[in-house]
């Protein structure tokens, strides 16, 4: 006999939802400060996403709540479909946080041991200190390591407990450029295991270089949620520009697509969110038209336009 009904008695553990982090209608306030106002937030397993927005605008208070060191005033944060200090305490979770000092009067060696001892399934020190490209540190005291080195340092703590996620808040704060593309190269060979990322920046080419997805924040709300390119073509479109003599802005606002016209050096800059129908329509309206170009947004147009919208 064929059976449709659901299997019974299913592993407890599983994420129910299948997500590895889903916030759910989070705010947070402080005083009459509102970092975070209801955001929702889903990442399954696998990805690599950004928390993009500009200082202030509540990443790390989002981030704070999702790991468990603070507590929403209101919503819920699960992880892979418990609580949050449950998935930390069960080592799913490493997170590289913010500044804040490392133990002091210890060697690098001593701090990664020390902090191992404290997790359930820890990867060998001598792997951790490799992945993190802290070898040669080693035997350094914490106290005598420089902004570079200690964030390097705080990577390695983050990969201790060979968790399932990743947080990282603004990671790359203080490295040079070689420390920088090394630790995305290790990030990169984290996320290629299949593994979850989830790290803050205010650095748009990262965001946009390492990350699957981007979620902007402004105002501790989520403006938008999509891949870079997404978010390029879905909030800024292209701009069309030309010298189109006898034109003002005014005369071409009215074009098929265009949601807003400028002056720019001799030339007319028309935002379009359809550059094909633009452009047909400008060069029926004025074949005089010439120099023309066809500009894909950066992703810091895009950004600064969600921004500016939320604003
Ligand atoms: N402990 C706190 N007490 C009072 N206000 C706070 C506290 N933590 C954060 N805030 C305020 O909440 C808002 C969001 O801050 P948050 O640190 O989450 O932003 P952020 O996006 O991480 O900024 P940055 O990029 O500068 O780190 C800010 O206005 C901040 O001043």
């Amino acid at each position: 006999m064929t059976s449709t009904a659901p299997i019974q008695g299913s592993d407890s553990l599983a994420a129910p939802d299948g997500a590895a982090v889903r916030l759910t209608g989070v705010s947070k306030s402080f005083g009459t400060v509102r970092a975070v106002r209801d955001l929702s937030l889903h990442i399954a397993p696998g990805e690599v996403v950004a928390l993009l927005g500009r200082n202030g605008a509540g990443k790390s208070t989002t981030i704070d709540m999702l790991l468990g060191l603070t507590t929403p005033d209101s919503g819920t944060a699960r992880l892979f479909g418990a609580a949050p200090q449950q998935a930390v305490s069960a080592g799913r979770v490493g997170a590289m946080l913010q500044a804040g000092a490392l133990l002091p009067d210890l060697t690098v060696r001593e701090l990664v041991l020390l902090f191992a001892g404290l997790q359930p399934h820890p990867l060998p020190i001598g792997e951790v200190l490799e992945r993190a490209g802290i070898a040669d540190l080693a035997k350094r005291k914490t106290q005598n390591l420089s902004g570079g080195q200690a964030q390097r340092v705080r990577f390695a703590l983050a990969l201790v407990p060979d968790p399932d996620l990743i947080v990282l808040d603004e990671p790359t704060v203080g490295m040079d450029v070689e420390v920088r593309r090394e630790f995305w190269a290790a990030m990169r060979s984290f996320a290629a295991q299949g593994r979850t990322v989830l790290f803050a920046t205010h650095y748009l080419p990262e965001a946009d270089d390492f990350a699957d997805r981007i979620v902007v924040v402004s105002d501790g709300a989520v403006v938008a949620d999509g891949t870079g390119a997404q978010l390029k073509a879905g909030t800024v479109g292209r701009t069309v520009s030309a010298v189109v003599p006898g034109a003002d802005p005014q005369s071409l606002a009215d074009l098929p697509g265009a949601t807003a016209v400028e002056p720019v050096g001799g030339r007319l800059s028309v935002r379009t969110a359809s550059s094909d129908d633009t452009l047909r329509a400008l060069l029926s309206r004025h074949p005089d038209a010439h120099d023309i170009e066809v500009v894909q947004p950066t992703l810091e147009a895009a950004f600064l336009t969600l921004i500016g919208e939320q604003r």
